[in-house]
């Protein structure tokens, strides 16, 4: 078949912080190493723009996203490249998900410049955080902790370190490590405790639907990782389901067993720490999806539905 693709170099959507111009190199490099021409355009969005509230105050639809999804309509770019747990967990009709990164270790991790740090569970300690899953894990399983607003790209987050703002940085394993702060790290959170939020330590490649099929087999097949992409549609359909996205301090961490079945973990905790759903279910990779919304409506039942109503209500929507 003749190949009349009439794009020639694929336009790689991005935000322009550092740890998305990593994502989008790493997504560039593949390319490349599959044949294809690429080109990395920075896209500003309103999670960049706005750096002085909270993230659940900015609401939880597309704050990350959306910019770069009208690059994807107009044609501007022919994919956008996400960290694949600021992807809204419904997307557009016209736009999809076409490939799952290899994903990274799933872990939450505390940075410190005092290499003699050490968080214990009665540690009275400031720990800067902007996440509500974060914050409210902290209170459940470090009581004395308080929390401290670190909004911003790493760079920003770690100068606030830095000057002392808190005194310790709580972020995603992944993004510390793409970025080369590993050797700060004085503390690692198990992941059955402190359970990731949905997509964390993946990248999410989204395109335009109707991009032509034989260039988005051809990204596929350049990007996607099989293993990865079924837990992210297990995790993804368990946060669709919350109704919650990131905004929601709701947790869920697929993973693929010896025997290559899909196990997921995840639940909902209360803003205080008080109320904590947790469960587990395990499954053939064909039911992830099924796996994920059962998981949800298992922790609704058990009176999420409630501790949702309750942040709701506490927010004033
Ligand atoms: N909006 C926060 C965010 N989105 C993606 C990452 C990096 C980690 C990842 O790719 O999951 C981070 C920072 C953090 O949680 O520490």
């Amino acid at each position: 078949m003749e190949n009349n693709t009439a794009i020639k170099t694929i336009k790689i959507g991005t935000r322009g912080s550092k740890l998305a111009l990593w994502q989008a190199n790493a997504v560039a490099d593949k390319l490349q190493a599959a044949g294809l021409d690429t080109e990395i355009v920075i896209i500003s969005t309103k999670g960049d723009q706005i750096l002085d509230k909270s993230l659940d105050k900015l609401g939880s639809k597309g704050v990350f996203t959306e910019e770069l999804e009208v690059g994807l309509r107009e044609g501007s770019i022919e994919i956008a490249v996400h960290s694949a747990k600021d992807v809204q967990s419904s997307i557009p009709e016209d736009l999809e998900l076409v490939a799952f990164m290899e994903r990274e270790q799933v872990n939450d991790v505390i940075l410190s410049f005092n290499p003699d740090f050490k968080l214990e569970r009665d540690s009275k300690v400031v720990i800067g955080t902007s996440s509500t899953r974060r914050k409210a894990l902290l209170r459940k399983y470090y009581p004395n902790v308080t929390t401290a607003e670190s909004r911003g790209n790493l760079q920003t987050r770690l100068q606030k370190l830095k000057d002392g703002q808190f005194d310790a940085l709580m972020l995603a394993y992944a993004g510390v490590f793409r970025m080369g702060y590993d050797d700060l790290i004085v503390h690692t959170f198990p992941e059955n405790e402190f359970v990731p939020a949905a997509g964390q330590g993946s990248v999410a490649v989204e395109c335009a639907r109707n991009l032509d099929p034989e260039l988005k087999q051809q990204l596929k097949d350049a990007l996607d990782h099989a293993e990865t992409h079924v837990c992210l549609v297990a995790e993804r359909a368990f946060l669709r389901t919350m109704e919650g996205g990131c905004s929601i301090p709701s947790f869920a961490l697929a993973t693929l067993t010896a025997e290559g079945k899909v196990s997921i973990q995840g639940g909902l905790v209360s803003l205080d720490g008080q109320q904590h759903l947790y469960d587990k279910f395990e499954g053939d990779q064909a039911e992830a999806e099924s796996l994920g919304v059962k998981l949800a409506e298992t922790i609704l039942g058990r009176g999420g539905d409630q501790i949702l109503k309750d942040i709701r209500a506490e927010r004033g929507e």
